[in-house]
């Protein structure tokens, strides 16, 4: 029988990956070259100091920003090579996005900063579902000033997730959050990855939460230094902060 192709498991497959910005003396290598196998469905944490460029792979896995060299598949796809127009439609249908800070149009209720991206995505859930799966059920009516830190990150979660992406990016999620606020953050996160099979990258300076993580990435100096698989993993709840 022949092989399984290993694009069917894994969610990205990146093979000497560099990133570049700038030119001669200015130039700044953010990635050195960087090999990555991503299976689908699980929750991965990139730790690593200030510049060691976790942004820049999250960017360019997200579609966000190009390589300089290298190769970065999404599904056996390759997204090196796509067109801008290719690109867009790959974030649209494929990717949700979470940063730091939330994003969310002030002048419109959770409800309707969710139906913004249902009302584009091909198929959506109902806003309602999403924002219950971050379980703000209840403040569906608000508005972003009604709501604390937290609960705004969650509606953003529930934008992110609302158009049914199957990855998930989240750029220091819980940066803005006290602890407590930033473990129920991260227990969403969870749910996402548990009730819808969404891959979950997540990159962060609280080093405890590669404890809710199947796999860590230690980034230093433009490349993963080591991978770490956790056979135990902590509910967000419990994670020591
Ligand atoms: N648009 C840009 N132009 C020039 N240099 C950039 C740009 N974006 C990032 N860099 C540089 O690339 C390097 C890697 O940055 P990156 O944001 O990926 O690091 P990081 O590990 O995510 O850091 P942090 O934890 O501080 O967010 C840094 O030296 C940064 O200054």
């Amino acid at each position: 029988m022949a092989e399984k192709d290993p694009t069917d498991r894994n969610a990205f497959s990146v093979r000497g990956l560099t990133k570049t910005y700038g030119e001669g003396h200015s130039a700044v290598h953010a990635l050195r070259g960087v090999d990555l196998d991503l299976p689908k469905g699980e929750i991965v944490v990139l730790l690593g100091p200030s510049g060691s460029g976790k942004s820049t792979l999250l960017n360019i896995l997200g579609g966000l920003d190009r390589a300089t060299s290298g190769t970065a598949s999404f599904e056996g796809r390759e997204l090196t090579t796509m067109s801008d127009p290719e690109l867009t439609r790959y974030r649209r249908d494929h990717v949700g996005f979470v940063f730091q800070f939330y994003n969310l149009m002030p002048s419109l209720t959770a409800f309707e900063n969710v139906e913004l991206v249902t009302e584009i995505s091909e198929n959506p859930m109902e806003p309602g579902e999403a924002l219950r799966l971050v379980g703000l059920a209840e403040r569906q009516q608000h508005f972003p000033a009604q709501l604390s830190g937290g609960e705004q990150q969650r509606v953003a979660i529930a934008r992110a997730v609302a158009k049914q992406p199957n990855v998930l990016f989240c750029d220091e999620p819980t940066g803005a959050l006290d602890s407590t606020t930033g473990r129920a953050v991260l227990r969403v996160l969870r749910d996402v990855n548990q009730e819808l099979g969404t891959t979950v990258l997540i990159v962060t300076h609280a080093a405890a939460t590669a404890q809710m993580a199947d796999r860590v990435l230690h980034f230093a100096d433009g490349a993963i230094r080591d991978v770490v698989l956790n056979e135990i993993k902590l509910d967000p709840s419990e994670i020591e902060w």
